[in-house]
């Protein structure tokens, strides 16, 4: 990636709204919810349709077609959580993988063109990550999150400094528990953007949240 790329994707990641259905009440709340926030200024979006609850097969096709439509409707990055054939069926922008989701130089093969996010909970396994050729990196969970049931211990952004101090320069996303009252500190530590859930997903209103944490956002990245 040269740097007029790079320089495009931490902006492409400043506010990364990451769902499913099974984070809303139907399936037709969360499509209502997506173009909410994509009223509201997310930046990136995530399909992470999985667990109990959620779409499978063609349903879940269907409803990534019609969340891609949307996004790239508002020029909204379209990622893919997990799931490669989706990501190929659906033609998505890129994938997100974590540490146990398969073999990373097969998954770096198989994402050839799109862009490829993978998590890290450790300076090691960021390192390891951009190895194989990540292009960004999805740090945390930063703080306590009660949306994903196996997260590890939060790291803070205790780790987001470490990783800019040992010369981490991809993209850096943190995640986990961030809501309206903290994002300006992640970004503050050195993160390009802020991934959330439920600080979005359950909002009584996901657009002026959407727009809230955008501002708050941009204002960081401009005293940083
Ligand atoms: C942007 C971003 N960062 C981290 C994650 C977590 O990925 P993973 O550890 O694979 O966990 P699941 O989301 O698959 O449950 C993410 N999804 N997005
Ligand atoms: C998918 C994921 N990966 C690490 S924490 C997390 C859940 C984030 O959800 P929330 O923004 O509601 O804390
Ligand atoms: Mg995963």
């Amino acid at each position: 990636m040269n740097t007029q790329e790079m320089s495009r994707l931490q902006q492409d990641l400043s506010l990364y709204f990451v769902a499913g259905t099974m984070n809303c009440h139907s399936p037709e709340e969360f499509y209502r919810i997506l173009k909410q926030a994509v009223q509201g200024g997310i930046t990136a979006f995530q399909f992470r349709e999985k667990g109990v609850n959620s779409l499978s097969g063609q349903k879940q096709l269907e409803m990534a077609k019609r969340a891609k439509e949307v996004c790239h409707k508002h020029d909204v990055l379209f990622i893919v959580n997990d799931d490669l054939d989706l990501m190929k069926a659906v033609g998505a922008d890129g994938l997100h993988v974590g540490q146990t989701d398969g073999n990373l130089r097969d998954i770096r093969r198989e994402t050839e063109g799109k862009l490829l996010g993978v998590s890290a909970h450790t300076l090691a396994e960021a390192k390891d990550a951009i190895v194989h050729g990540a292009d960004y990196i999805g740090v945390g969970p930063i703080y306590q999150t009660r949306t994903k049931s196996d997260a590890k211990k939060p790291v803070g952004v205790d780790l987001i400094l470490e990783l800019r101090s040992n010369h981490i320069n991809v993209p850096l996303v943190g995640i986990g528990g961030i809501t309206l009252q903290n994002a300006g500190e992640v970004i503050k530590a050195g993160a390009d953007g802020v991934a959330i859930i439920s600080a979005i997903s359950g909002a009584v209103d996901p657009s002026s949240a959407s727009s809230n944490l955008l501002q708050i956002i941009y204002t960081a990245k401009r005293e940083s």
